[in-house]
């Protein structure tokens, strides 16, 4: 590859991506130089690059986007999910080389340069998520400039990295102080929500309904969360092994047994299940995009969500089972594959999802589960001043 020319006859520098079964893709420099290890995961989103290059979920991935054609529309000041970029390294087919839009400030490809996140891009993206889909997620490496090596040099680096099974990471992203998003209007509610890992995206869908939201970090103790006197309690999505999570996973079951209405996200939907009793396991590829069909156990409903998770609960579609903290049920289920994509409690006010109601890019079907977090806290508070 090195000296090839380009599409628009600019010489590439060349690139490099070893996954840890041996497979090799050569491709060009794209972003930063140098090296970057990771987990290659494959997101099949059309649109929103944006805003997956900065959920902090993807943090130690590298990001493979399906869509071809990644970068048309520049990078703005607008769209970040938090402040920094957090996936690990990018693979792409053909990056823009003019990027056009009336809220552009720089092209992805200086954005990524600027944020030292390694990247390739002229790879056969389609062989590659064929590869992902048949033999799993796995490690891998991005290596260009001074970093490039001979294969099995470069092979015997991606095999020192550690896996993501069992990788515990949201203390990483967390927050490192607590902080407040105010409610918009009038304040109808204050929850506290644990940072594991949040998109801005989910405060903001919060303010909206009323809601002033207490960001608090991973380290938080029941004290902390308690002398907020929250409404409710909210898990947010992130990164990593959930079966890693022991200090959130206590944390939420402190909070079933004080019956505050409990909201989880992603991640959260993890932790809330493992608190119930529920076993965690790692998917073969996971689910990554926008739009993932998920049904609804009760109504047979189908929405179009936002997905990004490499771990999934155990448990059948509609499944009933009992907790410490009473019956809850397997209330949302994958219509691709059959996995866990929601919990219900009925002892409990409680309920998770496995997809992104906050979904930025994505659809809105399930934005209205924010609706419902809204109800549960009504209908509790309700009941404790009757
Ligand atoms: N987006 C998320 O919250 C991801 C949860 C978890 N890290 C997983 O990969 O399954």
């Amino acid at each position: 590859m090195n000296g090839a020319n380009g599409a628009n006859g600019t010489a590439w520098e060349p690139a490099v991506l070893v996954l840890e079964d041996g497979r090799v893709f050569r491709g060009a420099a794209y972003g930063a130089r140098g090296r970057t290890l990771g987990e290659v995961v494959f997101c099949t989103g059309m649109t929103g690059y944006q805003e997956t290059l900065t959920d902090p979920s993807y943090h130690r991935q590298l990001v493979v986007q399906t869509a071809p054609q990644i970068g048309n529309t520049g990078w703005n000041d607008e769209d970040d999910e938090s402040a920094r970029i957090w996936v690990a390294g990018y693979v792409v087919r053909d990056p823009a080389r003019v990027p056009s839009n009336w809220r552009s400030t720089r092209s992805l490809d200086d954005a990524l340069a600027d944020a030292g996140v390694v990247g390739i891009s002229e790879v056969d993206t389609r062989t590659l998520t064929r590869h992902i889909r048949e033999h799993g997620a796995m490690r891998a490496g991005i290596f260009s400039g001074d970093a490039l090596g001979t294969d099995d040099d470069l092979l015997a680096q991606v095999l020192a990295c550690p896996p993501m099974k069992g990788a515990d990471l949201a203390g990483e992203v967390t927050t490192a102080r607590s902080y407040v998003v105010p409610a918009q209007g009038q304040r109808r509610f204050r929850v506290a929500a644990l940072d594991l890992g949040i998109k801005s995206n989910t405060p903001r869908e919060m303010a909206r309904r009323g809601i002033e939201l207490h960001v608090l970090p991973l380290s938080s103790t029941v004290e902390d969360v308690l002398s907020i006197e929250p409404d409710g309690f909210f898990l947010s999505n992130g990164p990593g092994d959930p079966q890693t999570q022991e200090h959130a996973i206590e944390l939420t079951r402190q909070m079933l047994t004080r019956r505050i209405p409990l909201f989880g996200i992603c991640f959260g939907n993890q932790i809330l299940g493992r608190a119930l009793g529920l076993k965690t396991y790692k998917m073969r590829f996971g689910h990554r995009g926008i739009n993932v069909p998920v049904l609804d156990a009760e109504t047979g409903r189908v929405a179009i969500t936002a997905q990004n998770h490499g771990f999934a609960l155990e448990g059948e579609p509609g499944q009933r089972f009992s907790s410490p903290f009473g019956t809850a049920k397997v209330s949302h289920y994958c219509a691709n594959d059959g996995t866990v994509e929601g919990l219900r409690c009925e002892d409990v006010p409680a309920f998770s999802v496995q997809y992104h109601p906050e979904a930025a890019a994505g659809p809105h079907d399930a934005a209205s589960l924010f609706d419902e977090f809204v109800t549960l806290m009504e209908k509790y508070t309700d009941a404790q001043t009757r």
